[in-house]
């Protein structure tokens, strides 16, 4: 079944490889942040300021079940897509590809970013560290493959995993 999803912490490049891999694989793309702004038109930092992570958490499970519906595609979820155990569950039978970074990676490919409420902090370090701690788990307990990111760009990374699923996709 091509249905492929990646997960993995912030910057690990589930949006940005899922996009090259959708295009390479001539598959749909869904992005659950981006779906989950599309439905309510604001932004995640809105969402998380007006009705708080739980709030984002409610919509975002709505949104992995309405997605894996689709017969087939490339679907990049958000970082804390496993910290819900019904996430989890729906994930289970899924291809699920998990991208993984170091520490120092992640920080590098979120410096400067505006868009991801749980690093404006002081020290997004050690917010990415805590978080790495409690989730790298909870990806490897559903993931089908793991991807170390580091090193490696993501059109690469994209080239490699669209090589493997190729024959899927057909
Ligand atoms: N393998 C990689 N090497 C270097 N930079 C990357 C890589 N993958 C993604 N990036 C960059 O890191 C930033 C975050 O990528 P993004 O796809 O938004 O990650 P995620 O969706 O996992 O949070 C983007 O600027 C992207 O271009
Ligand atoms: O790790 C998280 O809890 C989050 C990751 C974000 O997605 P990306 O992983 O695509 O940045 C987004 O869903 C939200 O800011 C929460
Ligand atoms: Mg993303």
């Amino acid at each position: 079944m091509a249905l492929i999803v990646l997960v993995g912490p912030m910057g690990a490049g589930k949006t940005t490889v899922g996009t090259l891999l959708a295009k390479k694989l001539r598959l749909p793309f869904k992005d659950s942040d981006a779906e989950i702004e599309a439905r309510t038109g604001a932004d995640i930092p809105w969402i998380f300021d007006v009705e708080g992570e739980q709030g984002f958490r409610d919509r975002e499970t709505q949104v992995l079940k309405d997605l894996l519906a689709m017969p087939e595609g490339v679907i990049a979820t958000g970082g804390g897509i496993v910290m819900r155990e019904e996430n989890r569950v729906l994930l289970k039978p899924v291809q699920v590809v998990y991208l993984r970074a170091s520490l120092n990676e992640q920080l590098r490919r979120t410096a400067n970013d505006r868009k991801r409420p749980l690093l404006q902090t002081e020290n997004p370090r050690a917010v990415l560290e805590r978080l790495m701690t409690i989730r790298d788990p909870l990806y490897r307990d559903i993931a089908t493959q793991i991807i170390e990111t580091d090193g490696a760009n993501s059109r690469s990374i994209a080239t490699k995993l669209a090589r493997q699923y190729g024959d899927q996709a057909l």
